[in-house]
C-alpha cells in the first residue's frame, strides 16, 4: 500500500511544536538517541523539530534508499545551502550553485597528497612552535580551540594559496573571521521565516562582507597574476589548479574572475576550517585524558620517526595504524553528524519512502548519526573511547602489505573510509571529497604534539556541548603544555 498523501509523522519529543523546538536546545543528543533507538524496532521516520529547522529523521534500514537517491530527487546540495542560508552568506550564489572547487579538491588535492605532506608538516611545527611556545621548563596553559585553529588555517592555506601568504596574521585572522561569522549568520538566519531571511539577509551580510573584503585585499593580487599568465605553473597549490582548471569547467567569464576566484578560496576555507577544528580538539581531549592512550600514541609516533626520518609521505602516515583508529573513534563518539546526511525533497510531487509515506517538496531529511554510531548491536561499549576498536590487522597478526599500506587499505576500517555504520563523513557521492587532506592534516598535528610537546593529563574529558542537533568540544577548553627537551 502506497499513500499518495502526506502522512503526519509521530513527533521525535514531545507533542507540543514549540516545547520540541525548545527542548531541542539543550536535548539534541537524548533526542536523537531516543528516536534512533525506537526506529530500531518500529522502523518508522519521525518528524524532528528544532530550533534552527525541522526535518525527517529516516530510520537506520533507510539510509541505504536515502544515498542511491539521485539529487534531482533529494538534493544534499540544496539541504546544505539551506541549512546555512549559503546564497546569502556566501555572498555570490554561484559559489554554492556551481561547485567546481568539489572535482578539484577530489582529483588534484587527494592526488597531490604525498607530494604535500612535508609542507603541512613544516607548516605545523612552525605554527605550534609560534603558538605553544618553546620553553622546555615553563608549562602554559593554552586555549585547544584558538590555537588549533589556527594551526589548521595556516596548514590548510599553505595547500590552497601557499607559503608566503599563509603566513599572513591579517589574512589568517581575516580568514578566520570570515568563517566563524558566515556560521554564526547561516544559522541565526533560521531563526527566522524564509520570506524574512532575504530582507534580514542583507543587514546580516554586513560584517561577512567586511571580513572578505580583508581577505580579498590579499587574495585579489594572487588571482590576478594567475590569470594573467599563460599557465599557472606551481602543481602544489589549489589556486593554480582552480586557474589552470577554469576554462575546462563551465564557469562563466564572471566566475573566472579574480573575484569569484577567490570566494572559491573562502569556500574552501569555510569546508575546511572548522570541521578540522573540532575534530583534532576532539581527538586530543580523547586522548590526554587517558595516560595509557597517550603513552601507546607517543610511543608509535617514536617509532615512526626512528624508521622514517626525515621522510614524510603518505605511506609514513598510513603506518601509523594506532593514530588512524583513535582518529577514526574520536570521530564516531563526538562526529560533527549528529544529524546526518540531510537531503532536501525536490520533486514537485514530492517523494514516496519505502515505507510508503509521502513527503513534500522542501520537507528535509536525515539519518540519526549519533544513533548510528552509538549503536550497541555494532559497537561494544558505544560510550567509551577505545582508541584501538577500528586497529587494522597488522596488531592482530599478518602484517599489511606494502600496496595496503600506502593506500591505507589494509583490513579493518582506515579512518577516512566511509560505510553504513560510519557516517562521520557521509557516505555515497557526497562523501566528504576532503576526508583525505583532513586526516592527514589531523595525524601530522597530533604527532607534532605528541612527539614535540609534554600535555599534562586532563582529570577527565570535558564534556562536550550540545546546541540543537550539533554536538562540539567546549571552546574555552585549555591544557598544560610546554616544549619537551630534546633527549642526547
Ligand atoms: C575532519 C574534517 C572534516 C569533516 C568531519 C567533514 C565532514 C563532512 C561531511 C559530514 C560532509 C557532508 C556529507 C554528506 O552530506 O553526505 C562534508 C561535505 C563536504 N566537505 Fe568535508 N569534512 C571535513 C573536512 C573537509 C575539508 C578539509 C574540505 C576541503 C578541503 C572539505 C570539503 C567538503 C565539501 C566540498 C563537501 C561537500 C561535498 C558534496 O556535497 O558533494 N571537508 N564534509
Amino acid at each position: 500500500f502506497i499513500s499518495r498523501s502526506p502522512v503526519r509523522l509521530p513527533p521525535a519529543g514531545s507533542r507540543w511544536p514549540i516545547l520540541n523546538r525548545l527542548e531541542s536546545l539543550t536535548k539534541g543528543k537524548a533526542i536523537l538517541y531516543r528516536v534512533y533507538q525506537k526506529q530500531l524496532s518500529d522502523n518508522k521516520p519521525y518528524l524532528l523539530r528544532g530550533i534552527f529547522g525541522d526535518s525527517i529523521v529516516l530510520p537506520p534500514s533507510m539510509l541505504e534508499w536515502l544515498v542511491s537517491q539521485p539529487e534531482s530527487h533529494l538534493s544534499a546540495k540544496s539541504a546544505q545551502m539551506d541549512a546555512l542560508n549559503i546564497p546569502l552568506t556566501f555572498l555570490r550564489a554561484e559559489i554554492g550553485l556551481n561547485p567546481v572547487h568539489e572535482p578539484l579538491i577530489r582529483r588534484n588535492l587527494t592526488a597531490h597528497l604525498d607530494q604535500i605532506t612535508s609542507h603541512i608538516w613544516d607548516e605545523v611545527g612552525l605554527v605550534l612552535e609560534e603558538l605553544w611556545g618553546q620553553d622546555t621548563e615553563v608549562w602554559r596553559e593554552v586555549n585547544l580551540d584558538y590555537t588549533i585553529r589556527h594551526v589548521v588555517a595556516r596548514a590548510s592555506n599553505r595547500v590552497f594559496v601557499g607559503g608566503e601568504l599563509c603566513r599572513n596574521n591579517d589574512y589568517i585572522e581575516s580568514s578566520l573571521r570570515y568563517v566563524s561569522r558566515v556560521s554564526a549568520c547561516g544559522l541565526l538566519l533560521n531563526f527566522f521565516p524564509s520570506w524574512l531571511r532575504h530582507y534580514l539577509g542583507v543587514l546580516f551580510q554586513i560584517p561577512i562582507r567586511v571580513a572578505y573584503s580583508q581577505c580579498s585585499k590579499h587574495l585579489l593580487p594572487i588571482f590576478s597574476e594567475l590569470t594573467g599568465s599563460e599557465a599557472a605553473s606551481c602543481t602544489h597549490l589549489f589556486s593554480s589548479w582552480l586557474v589552470n582548471n577554469s576554462k575546462k569547467y563551465p564557469l562563466s567569464s564572471l566566475e573566472r574572475t579574480p573575484d569569484y576566484l577567490s570566494r572559491r578560496i573562502m569556500a574552501l576555507n569555510f569546508a575546511s576550517i572548522h570541521t578540522t577544528t573540532l575534530t583534532t580538539c576532539n581527538l586530543l581531549l580523547d586522548i590526554f585524558s587517558d595516560r595509557t592512550t597517550a603513552s601507546l600514541l607517543r610511543d608509535e609516533s617514536l617509532v615512526s620517526s626512528a624508521s622514517w626520518n626525515t621522510t614524510w609521505n603518505r605511506g609514513r602516515l598510513n603506518q601509523m595504524l594506532r593514530l588512524d583508529s583513535a582518529l577514526r573513534e574520536s570521530l564516531r563518539l563526538w562526529g560533527l553528524v549528529a544529524k546526518a546526511m540531510s537531503r532536501k525533497v525536490m520533486q514537485p510531487a514530492g517523494i514516496i519512502l519505502p515505507s510508503g509515506q509521502r513527503l513534500l517538496q522542501g520537507t528535509t531529511v536525515c539519518v540519526s548519526g549519533w544513533g548510528l554510531h552509538h549503536d550497541e548491536n555494532v559497537h561494544q561499549q558505544p560510550f567509551e573511547f577505545i582508541h584501538d576498536r577500528f586497529m587494522r590487522r597488522s596488531t592482530h597478526g599478518a602484517s599489511p602489505s606494502q600496496e595496503e599500506t600506502e593506500m591505507g587499505t589494509s583490513a579493518g576500517h582506515a579512518a577516512a573510509e566511509t560505510d553504513v555504520n560510519f557516517a562521520a563523513w557521509g557516505i555515497g557521492k557526497h562523501a566528504c571529497p576532503g576526508r583525505f587532506f583532513a586526516v592527514d592534516l589531523i595525524k601530522i598535528i597530533l604527532i607534532h604534539v605528541l612527539v614535540d610537546y609534554e600535555v599534562e593529563l586532563l582529570g577527565e574529558r570535558p564534556e562536550n556541548m550540545w546546541i540543537e542537533y550539533n554536538v562540539i568540544p567546549p571552546p574555552a577548553t585549555t591544557v598544560s603544555i610546554r616544549r619537551r627537551k630534546l633527549s642526547v
